[in-house]
């Protein structure tokens, strides 16, 4: 199988800085704002943006919670795969807060509708942003698009972005495959 490479380490850790300062601009000191890591891959990387935005630019205390999104994906119920749910981990109410979700790879949108129906259980946000690495041109299913994106690719439909972390798989990169 080839690969091609989009996004080196140094790469994809520029792109985490001017990520996190653009939140930084929006949310000041997120005291009325909280971080979402969609399950499974994008707890990675909202993990990196708090630990930036705290170790970096000395924003206190950044809420995080990881939402898991499997029973309320709208093919949950068609068995076309395998389906292996994740643990979310919200401890805090998201009634009135600002929420950003976090997700590696926006490709058809349909992660995000589905985190949009899961997150009401924790109440009601006064906005919701969503906050990605990748955003795959041309391939949405639905009207939903970033706030915050790293890099937009251009990537035919047999083609799939993978997203590697240096805690899980050993490298940060973005690879073509
Ligand atoms: O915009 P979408 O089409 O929903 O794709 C984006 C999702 O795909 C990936 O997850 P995963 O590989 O778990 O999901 P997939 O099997 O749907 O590709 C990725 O981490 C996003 O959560
Ligand atoms: O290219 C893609 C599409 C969906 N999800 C991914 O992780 N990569």
């Amino acid at each position: 199988m080839s690969q091609k490479i989009l996004l080196t380490s140094t790469e994809v850790n520029i792109i985490l800085h001017r990520l996190a300062c653009q939140l930084i601009e929006n949310h000041l000191d997120f005291s009325n704002s909280v971080l979402v890591g969609i399950q499974p891959r994008g707890i990675f990387f909202a993990n990196r943006i708090k630990n930036i935005l705290e170790q970096n630019y000395q924003v206190k205390d950044v809420k995080l919670g990881f939402l898991d999104i499997t029973f309320f994906r709208d093919d949950f119920r068609r068995g076309e795969k395998q389906l292996e749910a994740n643990k979310t981990q919200i401890d805090f109410l998201v009634e009135d807060k600002k929420v950003v979700f976090i997700d590696d790879v926006l490709f058809t949108g349909r992660s995000i509708n589905a985190a949009l129906t899961a997150i009401q259980s924790f109440g009601r946000p006064s906005e919701v942003e969503l906050l990605v690495l990748i955003d795959r041109r041309f391939s949405r299913h639905l009207p939903i698009q970033p706030d915050y994106r790293g890099r937009q690719v251009d990537v035919i439909n047999n083609e799939k972005v993978i997203v590697s972390w240096n805690e899980k798989d050993g490298e940060d990169a973005v690879y073509l495959i």
